[in-house]
């Protein structure tokens, strides 16, 4: 008797240790409330977070929101978690604002001194010409949003911290972690030095343009065609108020936008993979001489007043097509993943439909867990991105080229039937300006707009009186317009940009994916 009751003392107190380990450990896993910059040992072994985010940019704290907000548990880690200051991602167009609401995230545009911008101002050789953006069928909130970069990201950091199921922790990321070609999540290190390892069924790299972790996710082609030269103007009124502007000057065009109620950013294109050194005051000269005069007159003086101030940043501008090797328990997103020139500012446009369709894909899915059917169902995600994502990253593509001065007569004569054409106004302009503000992404429609230039510039050389050498510089800008867009399309997938239809029923509907994958 005594020796059963011994027995069942010692059952009952096995027993209730381990429902007390249970409990105290169930507690340990639940994601802390974020931006804390808990310690990174909670979330260490497997599945204790459904999705690690690497980067809080404006890709990674989008997505991180937006899994967060799906009863997803995230773990974002990001390098530096204090308010970037830098001259990327200032202007999002219309197209991309409408995708920010489209996350619940449009508020993230409050209380910044956003500037609501409608259109862009062209100038060429003294001309300038208004192109507006088409938003008479959309609310009266949609428009272009211009900012103070480092400001939006804080906003939508912590949007997506005050969910209680993301964690917002500062850490580097050096690694990822891969067990028989399956990423189970990444290495990180805090502030401290302290390394730590966290494990996700998915972890979405958005580390931006310098991204060390896509090599393995992707084969990156890395081109950079220019760098822009950042410069802030104060207390400087544009020409045209709540307009993007931009000069056509020689070598390559120079912006101008409004980042808050008192600051207009201006951005210097330099072609080339070098830029005068801003330290030895080349870089200060070649503004005040060969830029300055290119500017209109109203600006001039606020221009070479921030030269002199001399706050003068560089960024180099970069472009890789999307060329992902689908990865069991990996994604790339934003810049890691996809780069265009930041010519029409499509950058953050891209990188928040690319979060809306995987959102999309991502939400009937009860659980992340099997890699390698995740791997597989996700394949669909670079397919129907490709529309908007292409279209954009050839237009900017096609028009960088189309904007910057050249020395061969056939590329000039193109040059100028642009500007002449998007001065006709109507439907000449809204078309291409619809493009270009990712209200109407369509690849057909950048391609039409971009031949009907080339043949607006026939008609200006073949038109009233045609010379055999006309017609010889006809053939020649029918030529360079192809030789410029014909490329760009090929990089970006020429199938998957204009016959979407193309893709599997099976990959484009996830409920009967899932279906099928589950029963
Ligand atoms: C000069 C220039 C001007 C531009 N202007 C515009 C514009 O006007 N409009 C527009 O739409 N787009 C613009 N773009 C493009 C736009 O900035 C990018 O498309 C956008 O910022 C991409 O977001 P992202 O989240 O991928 O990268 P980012 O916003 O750069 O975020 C990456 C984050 O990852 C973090 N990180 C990096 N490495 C690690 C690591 N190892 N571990 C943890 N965290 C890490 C970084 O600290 C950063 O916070 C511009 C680009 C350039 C170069």
């Amino acid at each position: 008797m005594a020796d059963q009751y011994l027995l069942g003392t010692v059952v009952a107190s096995i027993l209730g240790f381990l429902l007390l380990f249970v409990l105290h450990s169930r507690r340990r896993r639940s994601i802390t409330a974020a931006g804390q910059g808990n310690s990174g040992s909670l979330l260490t072994g497997n599945g204790e977070a459904d999705v690690i985010v690497v980067g809080a940019g404006v890709a990674g704290s989008a997505l991180a929101y937006t899994l967060g907000k799906d009863g997803r548990r995230v773990h974002v880690i990001e390098r530096d978690l204090s308010e970037p200051d830098r001259i990327v991602g200032e202007l999002l167009q219309p197209g991309g604002f409408l995708k920010l609401s489209e996350l619940g995230l449009e508020d993230c545009v409050d209380e910044i001194d956003a500037q609501r911008i409608v259109g862009y101002a062209l100038f060429k050789d003294g001309k300038s010409t208004l192109l507006s953006y088409p938003l008479e069928k959309f609310h009266a909130d949609v428009s272009g949003k211009s900012f103070h970069n480092g400001r939006f990201i804080q906003r939508m950091r912590e949007k997506a911290a005050s969910l209680p199921n993301v964690k917002l922790e500062q850490g580097t990321v050096s690694s990822l972690i891969a067990e028989n070609g399956t990423v189970k999540g990444v290495v990180y290190k805090t502030k401290s030095g302290e390394e730590y390892k966290a494990f996700a069924p998915l972890t979405v790299v958005c580390d931006g343009c310098f991204s060390n972790l896509r090599r393995t996710l992707c084969s990156p082609k890395v081109e950079v065609p220019s760098s822009f030269v950042g410069l802030i103007l104060d207390n400087c009124e544009l020409p045209f108020s709540n307009h993007g502007h931009v000069i056509l000057a020689d070598p390559s065009p120079i912006l101008f936008y409004p980042i808050s109620s008192t600051e207009v950013r201006c951005l210097v294109d330099v072609p080339g993979q070098k830029v005068p050194s801003i330290a030895n005051g080349e870089m200060a000269n070649y503004l005040k001489t060969a830029m300055a005069p290119q500017i209109p007159a109203e600006l001039r003086d606020a221009f070479v007043a921030a030269v002199d101030k001399g706050n003068i940043r560089t960024m180099p501008n970069r472009s890789m097509p999307a060329a992902p090797h689908p990865t069991p328990g990996a994604l790339l997103m934003g810049d890691a993943f996809n780069m265009r020139h930041p010519i029409t500012g499509g950058g953050m446009t891209v990188a928040l439909s690319d979060i809306v369709l995987l959102r999309n894909l991502l939400k009937p899915l009860p659980d992340l867990n099997d890699a390698a059917f995740l791997c597989k169902y996700l394949e669909s995600f670079y397919t129907l991105r490709k529309p908007v994502a292409s279209t954009i990253n050839t237009l900017a593509g096609a028009l960088y080229k189309v904007f910057s001065a050249s020395p061969d007569r056939a590329r000039t004569e193109m040059r100028q039937a642009c500007f002449e054409y998007l001065s006709l106004g109507g439907v000449f302009s809204t078309g291409a300006v619809a493009l270009l503000s990712g209200l109407n992404p369509r690849p057909l429609s950048l391609v039409a707009h971009f031949f009907a230039v080339a043949i607006y510039g026939v008609g200006r050389l073949l038109l009233p009186f045609p010379s055999l050498t006309r017609m010889w510089l006809a053939a020649r800008l029918i030529l360079g317009a192809s030789g410029i867009i014909f490329p760009i399309i090929k990089g970006e997938g020429v199938r998957q940009m204009f016959f979407p239809a193309t893709i599997p029923a099976y990959y484009r509907a996830p409920a009967n994916c899932i279906t099928k994958a589950y029963s």
